[in-house]
């Protein structure tokens, strides 16, 4: 014998109830069937609901009444024929009649009980069972309805009520001895105790019903149809990859269910556990879909852990004082004052200090146990040696679950580092010494982002997703999201990186598209994005709370260098093109560094010195190697070094600076270019990565440029320039004449840096740099003769993207 139990949106409606009627004849062909079945979806809460307007005296809940009784007798007209129908519409009418009667009685008294609630609730899969049989007997299936109330016996606890096990399998033994047909149909939820008096299971208790159903009859399975495919990963309205578990063991599916997996009621596990039932989650929409089986085994598929699952509504509550250490007897009063007034204990941790004790309850009982526990522990509390109870709310758990977790080492390490990596903080956690489930307590707010990486670290082969904040689309933005654009695919069949840009910002407003920006297509979006600033994208970022966060400055705008830290803190990846950041007083650049190692996450600025060119990361693998610099010698400016190796006099100085801009070499501003200024923060940003504490006041700027030129605005500084065109000409003649070219050079050396322009002769190190290429020669321990030369294009939008991506993608390593 098979027992099969239907839920709430399996038989909500008529043609969802001729479905189960498909699958149950086709079951029955080949074995005896019981099935048991739940009100119609929504019939519970509107009994309720009934059942609080009467006691509210409130009239209308004649009104819902009217509307239950529609809905049955509707159903009772859609499934069974004309000529059938006339004994089942009475039956139902006076089953709903007798809702109307209870209600009044209600509305009278002025009041409801445990008990009468009980009853009330009852008539919701007492005419769904009674309208679920004869539509199996109009359909010629031979159907017998038995009444769970005088089968299942039990306790007088209403609402919760206590099975009576030994009773209740002698009533089933009994009914089995006179089944005649091969389906019988019972009403789940429902029971009665020794006085006949209807009880109910809990809620969800018809699963329940069904599980005591197959134990008492010793069923070959049990199956649970519901309206999803079996248990998953995770919550799939949270994780959407979360996958069907395709087999789990009673004793994980039972941490699961009391876990928020609700997909299954927790108790419903026991009594077919202990006879070795198998248990099927079946999706009544989909019967073709496997399904997921409970059964003894743990199910071994080389992952250990089978599933994620969360409560949520949590408190924590704190008992702390020195008086407890080494005292006998804390806890247990603890306990027992929480006992005393039915507070659920979810989750407990205590160090081995013993100096305080922590357990989580549900939130809504937190007031009531702080009560009660600081009553409790009044003496001590008086005299200082136990603190006042501390609660704190907001929180929930988030849990992994599996069986073999027992036997593999490291799997809370990766659990913890990923919600660290990602700024989730952990205020408690408990691991069970079975190991079956490690829980972690965690702000209510970071739930979603933590399960979603949970399942990321330990479900998901197929892709890593970075959600990428890009602000800055201009010259060097624009071509980062073209190069995004063009290597999504190769990222995500080569790396598992899923890289999707989910928000975009200029000075003016901002998009955030938690699906992903259609990079083809961004420039039309950005039209109709929000109106706003670094400040409100930068905390709708923090809000929105998503995993593998990197944000991405793309500007030269001091505004959004000041936005790091707050982003840093909530652990978001920094990555910059933008200077500005790293070129402030020292200060800020430490306290840059200093939070991105705080925070366990990423701030990398590659680009500031040399665009694409592996100059930081170069300087720093010596250094973590254990090399020493003694010097730095570089020509640091793309723009410069265009602009010299392209002026001889023939066309005008300011014209080849113009030319070096239209191919988007210089700054926004060219000034800090030809004033030797974006040099001057280069070869600082070198030195304070070697170590130095250095600041731009203390670098010697030899600059060439009249200092009427950097007077006014951009306009002015390029017509100051032609005015000053015979000054330009004279430097390029003297060291054309003397067989040199000219270079803008930096220099550092002995914790003291430098800039300025140099004639170079043939032979010298930098004399062949063409183009807009920069040089940066490092002399050390280890290479102090010969130096380590790194060459190549230094400006340039697209070299400087390729430099910015490279630094997204170390960020997302991290
Ligand atoms: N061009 C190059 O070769 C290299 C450039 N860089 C750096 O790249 C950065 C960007 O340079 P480009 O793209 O050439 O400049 P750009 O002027 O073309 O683009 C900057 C964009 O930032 C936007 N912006 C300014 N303030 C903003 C704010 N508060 N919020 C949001 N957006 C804002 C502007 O509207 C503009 O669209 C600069 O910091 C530059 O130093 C670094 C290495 C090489
Ligand atoms: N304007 C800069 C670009 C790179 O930082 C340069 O010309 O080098």
């Amino acid at each position: 014998m098979q027992v099969l139990k239907f839920g709430g949106t399996s038989v909500g409606t008529a043609e969802a109830i001729l479905r189960v009627i498909d699958i149950v004849s086709e079951k029955i062909s080949k074995e005896p069937v019981i099935i048991v079945v739940s009100a119609f979806g929504g019939t519970t809460d509107a009994l309720l609901q009934c059942g609080s307007l009467a006691a509210g005296g409130n009239e209308l809940y004649k009104e819902h009444v009217g509307h239950i009784t529609t809905r049955h007798l509707d159903a009772v007209r859609q499934l069974i024929p004309v000529q059938q129908q006339s004994s089942m519409l009475s039956a139902v009418k006076k089953l709903c009649n007798e809702v109307e009667d209870l209600c009044n009685g209600i509305f009278l008294l002025g009041e409801t009980t445990a008990r009468t609630k009980d009853k009330l609730v009852s008539y919701g899969e007492l005419i769904s069972s009674l309208v679920i049989t004869a539509a199996f007997q109009a359909k010629s299936v031979p159907a017998t309805w038995w009444d769970s109330r005088k089968l299942i016996r039990t306790n007088g606890e209403f609402g919760n009520a206590t099975v009576d096990f030994a009773l209740t399998n002698e009533q089933f033994s009994l009914e089995l001895q006179s089944l005649s047909t091969p389906l019988v149909v019972m009403p789940g939820f429902i029971a009665s105790d020794t006085e006949g008096i209807t009880t109910t299971l809990g809620r969800g208790g018809s699963d329940y019903t069904a599980a005591i159903a197959a134990a008492a009859v010793k069923a070959s399975s049990l199956e649970i149809w519901t309206d999803v495919s079996g248990m998953m990963t995770a919550d799939p309205r949270w994780v959407l990859n979360a996958r069907v578990i395709p087999a789990i063991s009673y004793q994980e599916a039972m941490e699961l269910s009391h876990f928020g997996a609700k997909v299954i009621y927790p108790p419903t596990i026991q009594p077919v556990m202990n006879l070795h039932i198998p248990v099927w989650i079946k999706n009544t929409f989909a019967p073709g879909d496997a399904g997921t089986v409970i059964q003894n085994e743990s199910y071994r598929n080389g992952n250990p852990v089978r599933g994620i699952s969360s409560i949520s509504n949590l408190a924590l509550l704190s008992l702390e004082g020195s008086g407890m250490v080494g005292v006998p007897g804390f806890s247990r009063r603890l306990f027992e004052a929480l006992a005393a007034h039915q507070i659920n204990v979810i989750l407990i941790t205590q160090g081995s200090s013993e100096h305080s004790i922590c357990v989580g309850v549900d939130a809504t009982a937190a007031d009531k146990a702080k009560m009660a526990v600081d009553a409790a522990f009044a003496p001590e509390i008086s005299l200082r040696k136990v603190e006042p109870l501390i609660v704190e709310k907001d929180l929930s758990i988030v849990a992994l679950v599996g069986e073999q977790m027992k036997s593999h080492p490291g799997i809370s390490g990766k659990m913890f580092g990923s919600l660290g990596r990602n700024g989730v903080n952990v205020r408690a956690i408990a691991q069970g010494s079975s190991e079956r489930n490690i829980s972690a307590v965690i702000a209510t707010r970071d739930v979603r982002k933590a399960i979603n990486l949970l399942h990321e670290e330990f479900f998901e082969k197929t892709y890593k997703q970075i959600n990428l904040f890009i602000t800055g689309v201009g010259n060097v933005g624009g071509r980062l999201l073209q190069q995004l654009a063009q290597q999504q695919q190769f990222l995500l069949q080569h790396m598992r990186l899923q890289l999707r840009v989910v928000g975009l910002a200029n000075s003016k407003r901002y998009l955030i598209n938690e699906e992903g920006i259609d990079l083809l297509s961004w420039k039309a979006a950005m039209d109709h994005g929000v109106e706003g600033n670094i400040t409100s994208f930068t905390d709708d970022i923090i809000q929105r709370n998503l995993r593998n966060t990197v944000f991405v400055d793309v500007t030269a705008s001091e505004e959004v260098a000041r936005a790091y830290p707050k982003l840093l803190e909530k652990s978001i990846a920094v990555v910059a093109c933008n200077k500005i950041a790293c070129s402030s007083p020292y200060s800020y650049y430490r306290e840059l560094k200093n939070k991105s190692h705080e925070f366990n996450t990423s701030f990398l600025f590659e680009t500031n010195v040399g665009a694409g060119l592996p100059v930081i990361g170069t300087l720093n693998d010596l250094l973590k190697s254990g090399d020493r610099i003694h010097s730095i010698e570089a020509v640091l400016s793309g723009t410069l070094n265009f602009v010299f190796n392209n002026y001889d006099g023939s066309r005008p100085f300011a014209e080849v600076v113009r030319q070096a801009q239209d191919e988007g070499y210089t700054e926004p501003d060219p000034r800090l270019d030809l004033s030797g200024v974006d040099v001057m923060r280069k070869i600082m940003i070198l030195a304070r990565e070697t170590g130095e504490h250095l600041e731009m006041e203390s670098i010697s700027n030899n600059s060439f440029l009249p200092a009427s030129c950097m007077n006014g605005s951009v306009d002015d500084f390029y017509n100051e320039m032609l005015k000053q065109e015979a000054h330009f000409r004279s430097i390029f003649d003297a060291a054309a004449a003397n067989g040199c070219k000219l270079k803008f050079v930096a220099t550092y050396n002995e914790g003291k840096a430098s800039v300025g322009l140099q004639q170079i002769a043939p032979g010298h190190d930098l004399y062949h740099l063409y183009g807009k290429d920069n040089i940066v020669l490092f002399k050390t321990d280890r290479y102090p003769l010969q130096p380590l030369v790194i060459k190549g294009a230094g400006a340039g939008a697209d070299v400087t993207a390729s430099g910015v991506f490279a630094d997204i993608l170390r960020a997302t390593l991290n």
